[in-house]
């Protein structure tokens, strides 16, 4: 009888709230909501010194725990967007971690986050073609209280305008790196990064807040966009 090596149990689990199995889980989740179609997107996970990360360039919806990389938080060399990872779990079919994962060490890093949400969601795309310069933002929403400072701050008040920054587009993932760090930086108070013509980063202290804050987020998105459009803002 063979045992499970030591690095194959870290995905191996009959927990359904183990990381390897919540990303399947989630992911089917965000595929229904236009999240993560199309292969994009994506949820990653740090369990304290252990972080989560699905395959790139797979049907997230089809995502299986044994597709899942288990990476070290920190890196024993901090990773640039073009050097190799240190890993300490990686699937054995022809498979690299998703484009996302420099963006996500950005949440990381920069805010402590336990895990960070990528969604290609149209509510976003769109708000940041009709917020054609360097911010969205919006007041007198309710749904402004599910937002917390800096994602992993204290709720938002009602009486606050949620600012979400909005970076520039490039042709590979991983070159957005630093102009979503610099926004971080310019927007220390922000809870996640528009990308225009592409989508949203947001990050939470948990997966729990990190998707709890992105459905806020993504519903603000989309009743901007409508009150822009309806020329009620
Ligand atoms: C049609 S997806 C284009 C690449 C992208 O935007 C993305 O989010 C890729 O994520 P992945 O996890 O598949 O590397
Ligand atoms: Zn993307």
């Amino acid at each position: 009888m063979s045992s499970v090596s030591d690095a194959e149990s870290l995905v191996l689990s009959s927990d359904p709230l183990h990381p390897a199995n919540l990303i399947p889980e989630l992911c089917r989740g965000f595929y229904h909501l236009g999240w993560v179609t199309g292969t994009g997107g994506g949820i990653c996970i740090r369990e304290g010194s252990i972080v989560y990360i699905a395959p790139s360039g797979v049907q997230k919806e089809r995502i299986k725990p044994t597709d899942m990389f288990v990476l070290p938080y920190p890196q024993p060399t901090e990773p640039s967007p073009h050097t190799d990872r240190v890993f300490l779990r990686r699937p054995k079919q022809e498979l690299k971690e998703s484009a996302c994962t420099p963006l996500f060490w950005n949440a990381f890093d920069l805010r402590d986050a336990g895990s960070c949400i990528h969604t290609h969601s149209q509510h976003a795309v769109m708000a940041t073609l009709l917020w054609a310069g360097k911010e969205f933002s919006i007041s007198h929403q309710e749904m402004i209280k599910g937002v917390r400072i800096a994602g992993t701050g204290k709720a938002l008040s009602y009486l606050d305008t949620l600012v979400v920054p909005i970076i520039e587009n490039t042709p590979n993932e991983e070159d957005l790196k630093d102009s979503m760090a610099e926004a971080m930086k310019a927007y220390p108070e922000a809870a996640g990064v528009l990308v225009r013509r592409h989508g949203v980063y947001v990050w939470g202290n948990d997966w729990q807040k990190a998707k709890a804050q992105t459905e806020c987020l993504d519903y603000l998105f989309e009743i901007g966009v409508k009150l822009k459009l309806a020329n009620l803002l």
